[in-house]
């Protein structure tokens, strides 16, 4: 997301950009390529013809950095795509389309295979997994796919290819007797994601096609496990960019789409004229296709009317973006508008906008007010803030729309399945406000994961009586605590900072930060460097962060004479967009009810982790095998960085260890001896499967059984209450 106007460490071709967050020096990659290759590693690695064939990297022994990307080097090479890795499925980006990989037939053949996880590893497998724990009812009967990974790694294709297999096998509309299109509940689903990334992906040095929000969908489904229905939730949205693009980037998409020279003849703009918020428009990229937009958008029910309003809306922040300013001659007058920015913006009354832009409104009471030309940053600042704060307004709107027009009246779905695409970790060269949430989100899943699977896992263990071997698993609560932590935690002083009725101090927030938190060992301070900052280490390495400037994102303040003004817009979209908007409850300093982008964000993290919790999640981890997204092309130094970003070893050691240690070592007698009376009671097992185990649920003991049948053979073990399984 958006590093505001720093400079990004590396453009893309460096190989230093991180997404997952490159946390080792070169030297220490290096060691850890090469750290082992002795020994068993050697021993291992000797026989490379068979490399591909690891389609489980929990079979690879010994588990290291090398061994693993070795297997997944090989499967690249190969064409193999997917692998999994216990609990996790790992997808690397071919980039390049994959015949048949994602085929109708190929989506049957795995719906309907009897034990889909016998076959190939494959995205599919993931979405029928969870599919058929909803069919099996066994709590948490609702799911989550955790798709992660950095930018340009697969994820919103990985999204795209999940929510195509649900409108494909859960399709309901074959039952209705509806022929029309257009009424179809799953290409309305669908139909969701090209308004979604017209409006919310752009070109970035990193992926042409980069989402620049996180989005939660959710597929609800009926009692018959029928798609009927799907509600989309987005998250952080990056709005600096339509008023700014760092360079080499673009502007959302939909910007290009809708000012193709047809579009400007519509909007009855010169063919030729140059916006300063459309760079890089001479590129012509696959996602400007105007006319998959306009057809989704018409199928999900915004008319011709209402898109004639969206469009004036988008053209008329094309304007706004020309708009440039210059001092006055006589400084107590306001700045003057530089010659080309005479332009007419047409949604609002010019000369309101133009006061507006130059002139601070100060009221003192109900009655009075005071006016007060801007200093020229002040202009700028003002004109890009009228920008976000429509365009935001405008996303906000769609989702909205979008969700009234493909979400199931209540009655009508019990399940779902959520489909989560976020951010992975970010570290730029300059990380502020956007970084610190969404690498604190990437906090928060991880410790979903630990807690969920490793955690949940052992202590399952236990209770079962079993054996296990302890495996450490990292634990990230002191850096959460260090972000959340209330009275004291990042989060907690930034906002009382902001409430304070004075001008943001970096240094002094610095001090007061140091103060506070120094005895958190996720926080250090880097003693000779000049800016204020912080540093963080999260679980995936350490990201400083600037705090010039971080208290102003945090309050993200609009003039409320922007807002009276936008109220007044003719244009009727604008209009509905402000009209229940307070115009000074927001970001003005001092008012109780401000509500800061971080407490916001925090709030809908915690809604989002909540539902995790309440469902059975399945994770995928998409790996960029090499920043220049070319196709085919492996990387080994930047794959490793991803793996170890995203603790992918240490999964594979737990999910080893689980699988090794005691399933098969020292259990497997016991199952053997169960299996044969599962065979012939089938019926009155409830199964659940999650990558890596099946379990098996049985009123009564498993126990009792155990002993009956002593000569069957299977991989698992029994434990008081259930019988696991391994997959295979
Ligand atoms: N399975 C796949 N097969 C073929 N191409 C793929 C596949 N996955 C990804 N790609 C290619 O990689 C590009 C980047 O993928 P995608 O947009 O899904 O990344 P992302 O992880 O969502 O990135 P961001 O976080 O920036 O949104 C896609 O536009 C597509 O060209």
């Amino acid at each position: 997301m958006n590093s505001g106007e720093s400079q990004r460490i590396g453009n893309g071709h460096g190989g230093k950009v991180i997404g997952g967050v490159r946390k080792k020096s070169g030297h220490a990659h290096r060691k850890s390529l090469n750290d082992s290759l002795e020994g068993e590693v050697k021993a291992f690695l000797i026989d490379e013809g068979q490399l591909h064939t690891y389609d489980d990297l929990t079979k690879v022994n010994p588990v290291t950095p090398t061994t693993v990307l070795k297997c997944l080097q090989a499967r690249y090479r190969a064409k193999v795509f997917y692998t999994h890795a216990g609990c996790t499925l790992v997808a690397l980006n071919p980039f390049q389309p994959v015949p048949d990989l994602y085929s109708l037939d190929v989506m049957k053949e795995y719906h309907c295979a009897p034990q889909p996880q016998e076959s190939k590893p494959h995205i599919f497998i993931v979405a029928e997994e969870a599919y058929r724990n909803v069919q099996g009812q066994v709590e948490p009967v609702n799911q989550s796919l955790v798709v992660s990974g950095e930018s340009g790694a697969g994820k919103t294709w990985t999204s795209r290819c999940l929510m195509k297999y649900y409108a494909t096998v859960a399709a309901c509309s074959s039952l209705l007797k509806s022929q029309d299109t257009v009424e179809r509940i799953e290409k309305r689903v669908l139909d969701s994601n090209p308004i979604m990334e017209a409006f919310g992906n752009a070109c970035t040095l990193r992926n042409s096609n980069s989402s620049r929000f996180g989005k939660y969908i959710q597929l609800q489904l009926n009692r018959s496990q029928l798609l009927v229905g799907a509600s989309v939730q987005t998250y952080l949205l990056e709005k600096t960019r339509v008023a700014g693009q760092p360079a080499n980037e673009r502007n959302f998409h939909i910007f290009y789409q809708a000012s193709s020279d047809e579009q400007r003849r519509e909007w009855k703009m010169s063919h030729d004229q140059r916006f300063d918020w459309l760079p890089n428009a001479e590129k012509t990229l696959e996602e400007d296709c105007f006319d998959e937009t306009v057809e989704a958008m018409l199928h999900l029910g915004i008319n011709a009317e209402k898109q004639g309003h969206i469009f004036r809306i988008l053209a008329g922040l094309l304007q706004l973006g020309n708009v440039t300013f210059c001092s006055a001659m006589d400084e107590s007058q306001p700045c003057d508008l530089e010659e080309k920015s005479k332009v007419r913006f047409k949604l609002l009354s010019d000369s309101e906008l133009q006061t507006c832009l130059r002139v601070r409104t100060l009221r003192a009471g109900k009655q009075s007010a005071l006016f007060k030309p801007c200093s020229l940053a002040d202009c700028s600042v003002r004109r890009d803030c009228l920008a976000k704060v429509i365009y935001a307004q405008l996303f906000e709107w769609l989702v909205t729309f979008i969700n009234d027009s493909i979400c199931a009246d209540n009655s009508t779905w019990c399940n779902f399945i959520g489909l989560l695409d976020v951010y992975g970790f970010e570290c730029f060269q300059f990380n502020n406000l956007e970084q610190l949430c969404i690498n604190y989100a990437n906090e928060k899943l991880q410790q979903h994961f630990v807690a969920h699977y490793l955690k949940a896992q052992q202590e399952e263990y236990v209770s079962e009586g079993l054996e296990w071997s302890f495996v450490k698993y990292q634990d990230n609560q002191g850096c959460l605590d260090l972000i959340e932590g209330i009275p004291t935690g990042v989060f907690s002083l930034l906002n009382e900072e902001c409430l304070l009725n004075r001008a943001s101090d970096a240094k002094q927030f610095r001090v007061r930060l140091e103060k506070e938190l120094s005895d958190n060992g996720s926080m250090s301070w880097d003693k000779f460097s000049k800016q204020p900052h912080f540093t963080v280490a999260h679980y995936a390495g350490k990201v400083s962060y600037q705090i010039e400037g971080m208290m102003e994102k945090n309050k993200d303040p609009v003039p409320p004479e922007l807002i009276y003004l936008l109220k007044k817009s003719e244009n009727p979209l604008l209009h509905q967009l402000f009209a229940d908007r307070d115009p000074v409850g927001q970001g003005t300093r001092g008012l109780k009810q401000v509500v800061t982008v971080v407490s916001k964000f925090k709030n809908s993290l915690e809604s989002l982790m909540k539902i995790l919790h309440s469902t059975t999640p399945h994770y995928t981890r998409c790996i960029k095998p090499n920043t220049d997204c070319r196709p085919l092309t492996f990387k080994k130094e930047e794959v490793i960085m991803q793996l170890e970003a995203c603790g992918i070893v240490e999964t594979i050691h737990i999910s080893a260890a689980v699988v090794r240690s005691w399933l098969v070592r020292r259990a497997v007698r016991r199952w053997h001896r169960a299996a044969i009376v599962l065979q012939r009671s089938w019926r009155k097992w409830r199964v659940s499967r999650s990558p890596g185990s099946t379990k098996l649920h049985y009123q009564r003991s498993p126990l009792l059984y155990a002993d009956l049948h002593p000569d069957h053979k299977r991989d698992g073990v029994t434990g008081l209450n259930q019988i696991l399984l391994e997959s295979t």
